[in-house]
C-alpha cells in the first residue's frame, strides 16, 4: 500500500501558544474548547496566527453490493441520484458549503451507474460498485490499494488549490453497514452495539440489519488486520476517505471528522498512522446509534451534539464556524498588555 510520511508537528510552538493565548484579554481558559482548538491549529500549522483558506468537502460516492441484503431503507439507485442532487446543488450538504463558504466536489469512488461528465465531479472510479461482503471480499487487494492513491490524490489536488483545511464526507447506500463491521473489527466492540438505523430502519430493520452482519462476521476469513478489514468490507468510497485524510495529513491539513462513517475512516486511518489523529478536529456526535461509542472508543471530543444522522459532511462543516471562531480569537483579540487591561491572575 502507499507509504505515507505523516509527521507529528513540533511540540516547541506549544509553549509559546499556550502563553498568546493565555495572555488575551480574558479569565485564563474561559473560552474553554476554542482555546484547545487554537492550540491545535496553531501547533499544526506551526505559527501563532494560523489561518483556515480555501476550504473543501469532499463528497465520495460508491455503492455497496451488500445493499442487496436491503440492510438500507432505500435501494443502491439512490446513491447515483443523490450524486445528481449534488452536483445540482440540492443536497443537505450543499446548503451547508454555500452558507460556509466551502468548495463542494464529488467524487465517484464506485458508483454502480455510468455517470455523465459534470462540473464539480471527479471521475476515480474504481468499479461499479463492491461486492456483496456476506459472499465475498468488498473488493479485491488491488483495488483497495488503488481507492487509498486515488482518494490521496484528491487531497493533494485541493492542497495545491491552496486549501488547508478540509472536510470529508461520503454518500453509498449501504455504507452504515460497511462501517459496523469496520468499527467491530477495529475496536473489538461487539457486533451489536456499532449496528444503528442508518438512513432510518425501525426496530424490526435493524435486527434484520444485524442478522445480515453477524452471517457476514461468521463468514469472514481474513486476518483481521486493517488493510484487510478495509477490503473485506469497503466500500469504495470509505477506502477512498482513509486515503485522502492520511494524505491530508501529509500535507499538514486540518481535518474535519465528519460523522459514523467519516468516524470510521478517520478509525482506520489511526490504525495505520496514528500520527494522523493530530491533524484531526471530530466535528460531532450524531445520532448513529454507534457514532457515540466509537468517538468514547477513540477518546475523541465532538464539537456538537445537534442530533445528526446524514452525512455527507454535513457535520463537519456545521462545526466550520467554531473551528473559524478559534483561529479569529488567536488573530483578533487583545493581549491584557496592548488594551490596558489589567491581569489579576
Ligand atoms: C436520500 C438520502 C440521502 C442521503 N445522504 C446521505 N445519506 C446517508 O445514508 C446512507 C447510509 O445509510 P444506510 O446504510 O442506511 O444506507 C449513506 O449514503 C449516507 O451518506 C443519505 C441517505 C438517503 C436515503
Ligand atoms: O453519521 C453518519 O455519517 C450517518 C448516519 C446515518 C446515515 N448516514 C450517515
Amino acid at each position: 500500500m502507499k507509504n505515507f510520511a505523516i509527521k507529528t508537528p513540533d511540540a516547541e510552538i506549544r509553549t509559546a501558544l499556550q502563553q498568546k493565548i493565555d495572555g488575551l484579554t480574558k479569565p485564563l481558559g474561559s473560552l474553554g474548547r476554542l482555546e484547545e482548538l487554537a492550540l491545535q491549529i496553531g501547533w499544526i500549522q506551526q505559527t501563532l496566527t494560523p489561518s483556515l483558506d480555501r476550504p473543501y468537502n469532499i463528497v465520495f460516492a460508491g455503492d455497496h453490493g451488500v445493499a442487496e441484503e436491503k440492510v438500507s431503507l432505500s435501494p443502491k439507485e439512490v446513491t447515483r441520484q443523490m450524486v445528481d442532487n449534488f452536483l445540482k446543488g440540492g443536497a443537505g450538504i450543499s446548503f451547508l458549503c454555500r452558507q460556509h463558504g466551502f468548495r463542494l466536489r464529488v467524487v465517484d469512488a464506485g458508483v454502480d451507474a455510468e455517470l455523465p461528465a459534470a462540473d464539480g465531479l471527479i471521475d476515480l472510479k474504481i468499479r461499479r460498485g463492491t461486492r456483496n461482503f456476506v459472499d465475498t471480499a468488498a473488493m479485491t487487494r488491488e483495488e483497495m490499494e488503488l481507492a487509498v492513491e486515488r482518494g490521496a490524490s484528491v487531497a493533494a489536488m485541493c492542497r495545491d488549490d491552496g486549501c488547508n483545511v478540509i472536510s470529508f464526507g461520503e454518500m453509498g447506500i449501504g455504507n452504515t453497514s460497511a462501517s459496523s463491521m469496520w468499527m467491530t473489527c477495529l475496536t473489538g466492540t461487539p457486533l451489536e452495539q456499532c449496528v444503528g438505523a442508518g438512513s432510518g430502519l425501525g426496530s424490526a430493520g435493524v435486527r434484520r440489519k444485524c442478522h445480515v452482519l453477524r452471517q457476514a462476521l461468521d463468514g469472514y476469513a481474513g486476518d483481521r488486520s486493517v488493510e484487510d478489514v478495509m477490503r473485506w468490507f469497503g466500500g469504495y468510497e470509505m477506502v477512498m476517505a482513509v486515503g485522502a485524510m492520511l494524505q491530508a495529513a501529509e500535507l499538514g491539513m486540518v481535518i474535519l471528522v465528519d460523522g459514523f462513517i467519516m468516524t470510521n475512516c478517520m478509525l482506520a486511518a489511526s490504525k495505520l498512522y496514528p500520527e494522523v489523529l493530530n491533524y484531526a478536529v471530530f466535528a460531532h456526535r450524531g445520532d448513529e446509534s454507534g457514532h457515540a461509542l466509537l468517538l468514547d472508543a477513540m477518546g475523541a471530543k465532538p464539537l456538537l451534539d445537534l442530533g445528526l444522522r446524514l452525512g455527507e459532511g454535513t457535520g463537519a462543516v456545521c462545526a466550520y464556524p467554531i473551528v473559524e471562531s478559534a483561529v479569529r480569537m488567536l488573530a483578533e483579540m487583545a493581549s491584557f498588555g496592548d488594551a490596558g487591561v489589567t491581569k489579576y491572575f
